[in-house]
């Protein structure tokens, strides 16, 4: 069992990132609860594929788990000391208006990365997301799919030890949803817990080693990914693995 007031056992440090725990979380406004309340621990390898139908909550979900939000009612709480370091892509990237490099150098900076080992990291993570050749295009006249990949290099730079990725595909083409699959699946090797929200049950499926199934703000369902696919236990799960609609 994870400890959420002690630091992890040697063993769990070594093999898995920091887990996370809502603890009875809900969000209200206007007197209407919109989330929750959840209570879950995202503790196994993941990544965790956050899914349901329009509205049902999985942004709000991933904005609380991320701080960008404030929970009305319950905790979010994570293993280990303090927070994770931790970084979020969006479905539209929130680029400067700069150049793609400076995009990467300015993340560096505001993060506190000592100056001398910027570019450094900077120019490597260019090559690795295969964005060298835009090194000094301004960021926002890169392609959807080039914008997305500079979203994902920044928070490369930054060896986040969570990442949140709020529908980071649903806006590209296949061979950029192919790109931002294979980083996902780096930042995951490289022992980046990865919580992801997605539409797609096939990308999904090719991802998930849980998933997360919301429905009208509650979490109806965590489960491995194998068995929720195969044998869904709730019926908002069954419909929407059938392609019913849910509310
Ligand atoms: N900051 C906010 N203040 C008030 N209402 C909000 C806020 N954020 C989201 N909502 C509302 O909460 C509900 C859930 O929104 P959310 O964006 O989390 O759904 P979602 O599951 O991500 O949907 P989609 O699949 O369409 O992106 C919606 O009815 C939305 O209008």
């Amino acid at each position: 069992m994870t400890s959420f007031n002690a630091p992890f056992h040697a063993s769990s440090v070594l093999s898995l990132p920091p887990a996370l725990r809502f603890e009875g979380v809900a969000f209200s406004h206007q007197d209407k609860v919109l989330l929750g309340p959840c209570a879950f621990t995202l503790e196994g390898a993941g990544p965790t594929l956050v899914m349901g139908p329009n509205g049902a909550g999985k942004s709000l979900l991933l904005r609380l788990a991320h701080g960008l939000l404030s929970p009305t009612q319950g905790r979010v709480a994570w293993s280990g000391e303090g927070s994770p370091r931790q970084a979020m892509v969006f479905q539209q990237p929130v680029l400067l208006r700069r150049s793609t490099v400076a995009n990467l150098i300015h993340a560096l900076a505001v993060n506190n990365v000592p100056r001398k080992a910027r570019a450094k990291l900077a120019f490597d993570a260019l090559e690795r997301f295969g964005l060298t050749a835009c090194t000094d295009t301004p960021a926002r006249v890169l392609s959807g799919g080039e914008q997305q990949r500079l979203a994902l290099a920044r928070a490369w730079v930054l060896s986040p030890q969570v990442l949140f990725l709020d529908e980071p595909t649903s806006a590209l083409d296949p061979a950029a949803i192919k790109a931002v699959e294979a980083a996902v699946r780096e930042f995951h090797q490289r022992g980046t817990r990865i919580v992801m929200t997605t539409h797609d049950l096939h990308q999904a499926r090719r991802l998930a080693g849980d998933v997360l199934f919301l429905s009208g703000g509650k979490v109806r369902e965590h489960t491995p990914a194998e068995a929720f696919f195969n044998a869904p236990v709730s019926r908002e799960a069954q419909a929407f693995i059938a392609g019913e609609l849910v509310e």
